[in-house]
């Protein structure tokens, strides 16, 4: 199967261009107010329009409950949540019943004992995203531009497919992926200028390296 690349905290139409161009196969938007990619509903609203079907649209949120996801579904209709919280697998259980949308798990990882809570969110989810742990004090709890030891994946065995994240940026994508054998890789920070602010150069870069894996 060819490879998924994720562009993640899209905010403007012009760089949500730039991935889509640059053959972006997910385009992600973020609903958390904390982050300094959150976007607000109208706002995906008409990014959504633009995607047009050229990529699958990503609807990230942490821990939201279903008056939150309702409105999402609403503005973006995303072809797949994120779940980037502490979402037990019975709540993956209800939003996918509810919502009839695919979900990737956000499964954050430190170290080995982090990979425990694979089999039940494996059981439930339609894909898993292995992302850097962020530290207690983090203001949230992803996008932060750090990466995690990705031998720590040396040994898994996951039906699922799977994606992986955390302070990739053009210079180390090929080398995660060599390591991790991910189906899909997954950007924020290292497409970026400052938090927030996408460059279009290091998408089209980020996009180019990863494809010539
Ligand atoms: O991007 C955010 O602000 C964000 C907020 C809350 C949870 C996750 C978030 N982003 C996701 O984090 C990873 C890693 O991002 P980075 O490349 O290290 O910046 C990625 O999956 C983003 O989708």
């Amino acid at each position: 199967m060819s490879l998924l690349v994720k562009i993640c905290g899209l905010s403007t139409r012009e760089t949500l261009q730039t991935a889509l161009d640059a053959g972006a196969d997910m385009v992600g938007f973020v609903f958390f107010p904390p982050s300094p990619r959150h976007l607000a509903l109208e706002m995906g609203r008409d990014l959504g329009r633009q995607v047009k079907r050229r990529a699958l649209k990503v609807a990230l949120t942490v821990d939201a409950d279903d008056a939150t996801l309702d409105n999402i579904m609403d503005a973006l209709s995303p072809d797949i949540f994120q779940l980037h919280g502490k979402e037990s697998v019975a709540r993956l259980r209800d939003i996918k019943g509810r919502f009839g949308r695919p979900v990737m798990k956000a499964v954050p990882v430190e170290t080995a004992a982090d990979l425990a809570a694979l089999p039940g969110y494996a059981s439930v989810a339609d894909r898993i995203l292995f992302d850097a742990r962020a530290p207690k004090d983090a203001t949230r709890p992803g996008g932060l531009g750090a990466p995690f030891d990705w031998h720590l994946l040396d040994n898994l065995e996951l039906r699922l497919p799977y994606m992986v994240s955390g302070g990739l940026h053009a210079q180390n994508v090929a080398e995660a992926l060599r390591i991790t054998r991910a189906g899909g890789v997954d950007v924020s920070s290292g497409v970026e200028s400052a938090p927030g602010v996408k460059d279009p150069e290091l998408i089209e870069a980020f996009i180019r390296a990863a494809r010539a894996t």
